[in-house]
């Protein structure tokens, strides 16, 4: 009788939890196209890293405004404490409990950073990673800039440092969680459809029962 009060007690705080996905890739590997398709068809709320970075730079009497907007023209990455702070409110606002992190832990202070703060307070189910070459991302972030994406790192000069980034900080977190066996591999070479039905057999291999809608 007891071990089964406690067998339930724990599976009811297992479930408070709140359970995340890191979707990482290079820039314009299609991180946000997924993660929109995503969130309708899973249980999961879509938390951008960037676009939460890119409200806060516009919110007014933003002490943190003018140095987030020359981190992102560089393509360097925004310290910890603002990131993780936006990422925690947003997480708490939404009253949900399980969550879609596109773009983040993008370096060691991104990583080092949810490990003090986050990572006892969540579960960490996988890492969804898009494989894109620089080419073929290049032509998408150039493509989305000229189709009015009002980014002002959407240009060739901001994309040559974002993948100077993304290479030299961003690739070694996700060797990082390669060794712990976390990273789900995507081909995110082919269409928006084609990868989603990718994408999809990695959420369905997730126990269906626990993350469908
Ligand atoms: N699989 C795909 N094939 C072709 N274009 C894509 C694909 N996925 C996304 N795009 C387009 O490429 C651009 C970058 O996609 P986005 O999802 O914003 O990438 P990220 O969030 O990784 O920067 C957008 O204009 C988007 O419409
Ligand atoms: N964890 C993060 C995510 C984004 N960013 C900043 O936001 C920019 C845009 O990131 P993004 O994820 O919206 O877009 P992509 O570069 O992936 O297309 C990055 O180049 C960084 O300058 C950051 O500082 N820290």
């Amino acid at each position: 009788m007891l071990n089964s009060t406690l067998r339930q007690c724990s599976r009811y705080l297992n479930k408070m939890v709140p359970e995340v996905v890191f979707v990482l890739g290079a820039p314009g590997s299609g991180k946000g196209t997924q993660c929109s398709f995503i969130s309708k068809e899973y249980d999961f709320v879509h938390l951008s890293a960037g676009d939460l970075l890119r409200e806060e730079r516009q919110r007014q009497g933003s002490e943190y405004g003018e140095m987030i907007e020359q981190k992102i023209r560089n393509g360097e990455i925004v310290p910890v404490e603002v990131t993780c702070s936006l990422l925690h409110k947003a997480m708490q606002k939404s009253g949900k409990s399980r969550f879609l992190i596109d773009g983040f832990p993008r370096n060691k202070d991104n990583l080092d950073g949810w490990e003090r703060v986050m990572s006892d307070k969540t579960k960490l189910l996988f890492v969804l990673f898009f494989e894109c070459s620089r080419d073929l991302c290049t032509e998408r972030c150039l493509g989305r800039g000229a189709a009015g994406s009002g980014r002002s790192d959407d240009n060739l000069e901001s994309l040559q440092k974002r993948f100077n980034t993304y290479l030299n900080d961003t690739m070694p977190i996700i060797q990082h969680y390669d060794q712990l066996g976390l990273v789900r591999r995507i081909n995110a070479e082919v269409g928006p459809q084609q990868v989603f039905e990718d994408v999809k057999k990695v959420f369905n291999n997730s126990d269906m029962s626990r993350i469908a809608n």
